[in-house]
């Protein structure tokens, strides 16, 4: 399963892409005998002044056809990192080869974006700035994939 984090802005170097970039590429690595991955980012463009109706539409057009749609957003789920790994998995298994996992902007998501979506992550109900959750997901991400191979990285 293809996984694509789909978040507004660019991100040009700098610490947090130092560490999404090798939090992905542990995770693709972790991944592959698990079929799990690869991830990529992809970003859209930072609408300002087009609003969050807008922003949602460059959002959309950057989910594969046929994929999973999850968005983040404080206001859903909380998960420990074995669930999420197992919810991970479990849509793996439901047969979907791609996973979209969608970041908003300053604005947060739009509304109806959020309502299409097949689920809800949150990491807790403060908000964080959305370059930040990049990394947490790139790094849950690989956290997930080391859960689902045995490996020691996560500790209960
Ligand atoms: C700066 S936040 C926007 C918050 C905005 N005030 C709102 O009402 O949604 C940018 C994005 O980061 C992500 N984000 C921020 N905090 C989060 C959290 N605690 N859990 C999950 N995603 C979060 C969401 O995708 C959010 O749309």
């Amino acid at each position: 399963m293809k996984v694509h984090i789909i978040a507004v802005g660019r991100l040009r170097g700098g610490p947090e892409a130092d560490l999404i970039s090798d939090y992905l590429t542990r995770f693709d690595r972790t991944g592959r005998a698990l079929s799990l991955g690869p991830a990529q980012i992809v970003e859209v463009d930072d609408r300002k002044g087009g609003g969050m109706a807008a922003e949602a539409d460059l959002l959309r057009r950057a989910v594969p056809k046929g994929a999973l749609l999850a968005v983040m957003d404080e206001r859903g789920r909380v998960e420990t990192s074995p669930r999420f790994a197992k919810r991970l998995a479990g849509w793996r298994d439901g047969g979907r080869s791609d996973l979209a996992l969608v970041i908003g902007g300053a604005d947060g998501i739009d509304p109806g974006l959020r309502a299409e979506a097949d689920f809800a992550l949150s990491f807790g109900a403060m908000v964080w700035p959305h370059m930040l959750v990049r990394v947490m997901l790139a790094e849950q991400l690989y956290r997930a994939a080391s859960i689902l191979a045995g490996a020691p990285y996560h500790r209960d």
